[in-house]
């Protein structure tokens, strides 16, 4: 229960102005005072976002200084910075010097302060595991830690044990098999990659203590307590974006530092009763598996290497057949299409919650769990689309990054059990186009003939029995050969071009292909894009969170809530919360943003 009982009042002086200073409850505030004694402005700060309290004068930049004065103490905490510009939730690390009437005032104020912590902020990390990828986007991890990150987690008293990768699968490792006593969290300097060994480990050595197999698809998965933190220094940092509003390593850190917790719905993804990854932000197939088996070739680029590899694989203007299979969330509830968002304290998660940790656990309700869980195998509730895709995507949560500040599922939620399925059927490169560009606008990206889009628990992909080996140059299952917009077949990475059905151009394969191309321009092609260039395939390849997967057939279910990140998902925009008010969903903190 909170009190607002007053603990501490008095008047304390910033510089040299004058200032009532009260902590009452879970709010410290000072409020400048006019030479009337009358009040002029206020600040104020939650005790859940103070830093740190310190005797005496104390500066963290440029370096840690300390000037020990009887009457002075030094309050640090989460200041929130002008929202304006598209700068997103930033946080900085704000700081007040407060000088007191005398020694003894100060001491109690330090000491209230510090009880004040400790009692509303009881889950606060003390010691942190932090692995450190030293060649992730633009190489900057290790200078990120120490001259960012550190001198917070020093300044909060929070001792840090760092690793500095060396090679790929360390950080998971360490986490699955080393003695992690005594650690509240583990955190990862890096991006994407880095983040998913992280949770690979933590959800791995979770199941492992619990007895659980990670291989059975109808088990359900022991919730993982080891808090995940992440520094975004990648080159998407989707995970980071879509969990904290912005990609900025002291924002993150501060959120680690004050124990914040956002719990996370994961997809696990089998094939033939294996457990082949988990993932958050996308398992992929078709574009944007193309757009990553393509970057491996240009790793050098570094984070440019996404683009560049999207507009080749965009030229080469790929389709793929296949059968997707889904098993529908409750649309009772909510929508990928209801125009909500889902921010920091979101209602529609908070609800999860309850739905999918009932309060009394006791042994029959874990029972109906896992019978409720084993139900998802009911044939009978699974739905089944079948043709053509540009692209297949599933996804957790918003993916959100800089590069599309809505992202894939601009609805969907952090922690509510379900991900969005998005189908995007095979169309001209025009209409490909502005669907891929609708991510970077407010216009909906749904609202397009050939692009579906379900809430789902569990999703399925196969193909036709024989269909996995065949070329692309099978007829398509058509009628209207509209003509597609790019005419130059030097443009589609040197390759014939053949209008299909939905009035997009194929690629020629085999033969009718090595017929049409001209020594120089096979060169040409080679430069231009893998995936054209070499015989083509009529499968593509799953992305998994940016990890190509070894298998086209796969099975998917979303487990709901079972990792926890130092996060508290997005924060409003200040400037837009009038707007979001008068247009408040009825399902609480998830605002419409149309
Ligand atoms: C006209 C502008 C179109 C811009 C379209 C932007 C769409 C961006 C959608 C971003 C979705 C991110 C999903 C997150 C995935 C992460 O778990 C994963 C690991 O980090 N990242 C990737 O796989 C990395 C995947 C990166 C995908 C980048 C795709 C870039 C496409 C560029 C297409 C240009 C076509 C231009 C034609 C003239
Ligand atoms: N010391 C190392 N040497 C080589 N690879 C490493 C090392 N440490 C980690 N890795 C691997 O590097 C991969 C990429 O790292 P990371 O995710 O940090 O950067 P990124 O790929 O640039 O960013 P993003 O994943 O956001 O696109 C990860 O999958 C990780 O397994
Ligand atoms: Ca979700």
């Amino acid at each position: 229960m909170e009190t607002d009982s007053v603990k501490l009042e008095s008047s304390v002086w910033l510089g040299n102005k004058r200032h009532r200073a009260l902590l009452s409850g879970w709010r410290f505030s000072w409020t400048e005072l006019d030479k009337k004694n009358r009040d002029k402005n206020t600040i104020s700060v939650p005790v859940s976002e103070v830093v740190a309290v310190m005797e005496g004068q104390v500066e963290i930049h440029p370096q840690k200084k300390t000037k020990d004065t009887d009457r002075d103490f030094t309050l640090f905490y989460v200041k929130r910075s002008n929202t304006s510009g598209g700068k997103g939730p930033l946080w900085s690390l704000g700081r007040s010097q407060f000088c007191c009437l005398s020694r003894d005032l100060r001491d109690q104020w330090v000491t209230q302060l510090r009880i004040a912590l400790k009692t509303h902020c009881p889950s606060r990390p003390c010691r942190l595991l932090v692995f450190i990828n030293p060649y992730g986007g633009k190489k900057k991890a290790k200078q990120i830690f120490h001259s960012s990150v550190a001198p917070l987690f020093e300044l909060a008293g929070i001792s840090s044990h760092v690793v500095v990768t060396e090679r790929a699968n360390q950080a998971r490792d360490h986490i699955l098999k080393k003695d992690l006593t005594g650690f509240d969290g583990v955190i990862c300097v890096g991006g994407d990659g880095m983040f998913s060994e992280l949770l690979h480990g933590v959800i791995g050595r979770t199941q492992q203590e619990a007895g659980v197999s990670e291989h059975d698809q109808s088990v359900m998965l022991q919730p993982c307590d080891l808090h995940i933190g992440i520094i975004p220094a990648g080159s998407t940092d989707c995970v980071c974006f879509a969990t904290v509003g912005v990609n900025d390593p002291v924002t993150s850190a501060l959120h680690i530092v004050i124990g914040d917790s956002q719990p996370l719905d994961v997809c696990s993804v089998h094939h033939c009763s294996t457990l082949v990854r988990y993932s958050v932000s996308l398992v992929g197939y078709g574009f944007y598996g193309d757009v990553l088996a393509e970057s491996e070739r240009h790793r050098w680029m570094g984070p440019l290497r996404y683009d560049y590899s999207g507009f080749l694989v965009y030229l080469c203007n790929r389709s793929y057949q296949g059968i997707v299979q889904y098993l529908p969330a409750d649309s009772q509830i909510t929508s990928p299409r209801d125009n909500s968002r889902c921010l920091s304290g979101c209602r529609v998660c908070s609800e999860s919650t309850e739905r999918l940790f009932p309060r009394s656990e006791s042994c029959s309700s874990l029972y109906s769990r896992q019978l409720s869980q084993y139900s998802i195998e009911s044939e009978d509730n699974w739905l089944s689309v079948e043709g053509r895709f540009r692209c297949v995507s599933l996804t957790c949560m918003s993916s959100s990054c800089p590069r599309s500040p809505k992202g894939l599922s601009p609805s969907a939620h952090l922690a509510d059990g379900t991900g969005d399925l998005i189908l995007v059927r095979n169309t001209n490169p025009l209409g490909f186009l502005t669907y891929l560009h609708r991510h970077t606008t407010t216009q909906d990206q749904f609202d397009l003939p050939f692009v579906e889009v379900h809430r789902v628990k569990a999703v399925r992909f196969s193909f036709l029995p024989g269909e996995e080996d065949d070329d692309e140059d099978q007829p398509n299952d058509s009628q209207n050969n509209t003509p597609g917009i790019l005419e130059d077949p030097e443009t589609l990475c040197n390759s014939d071009i053949e209008s299909n059905s939905f009035g997009s151009k194929q690629h020629l394969a085999g033969n009718q292909r090595e017929q049409g191309m001209t020594e120089k321009s096979r060169n040409k092609s080679d430069y231009l894009c893998g995936l054209c260039s070499s015989k083509r395939s009529a499968t593509s390849v799953w992305n998994c969170d940016g990890e190509i997967l070894p298998y086209a057939e796969i099975s998917c279910r979303v487990h709901g809530q079972l990792v926890r990140l130092f996060a508290r998902g997005v924060e409003e925009d200040p400037s837009s919360r009038k707007y979001n008010e008068g247009n408040r969903n009825c399902r609480g903190r998830c605002f419409s943003h149309s």
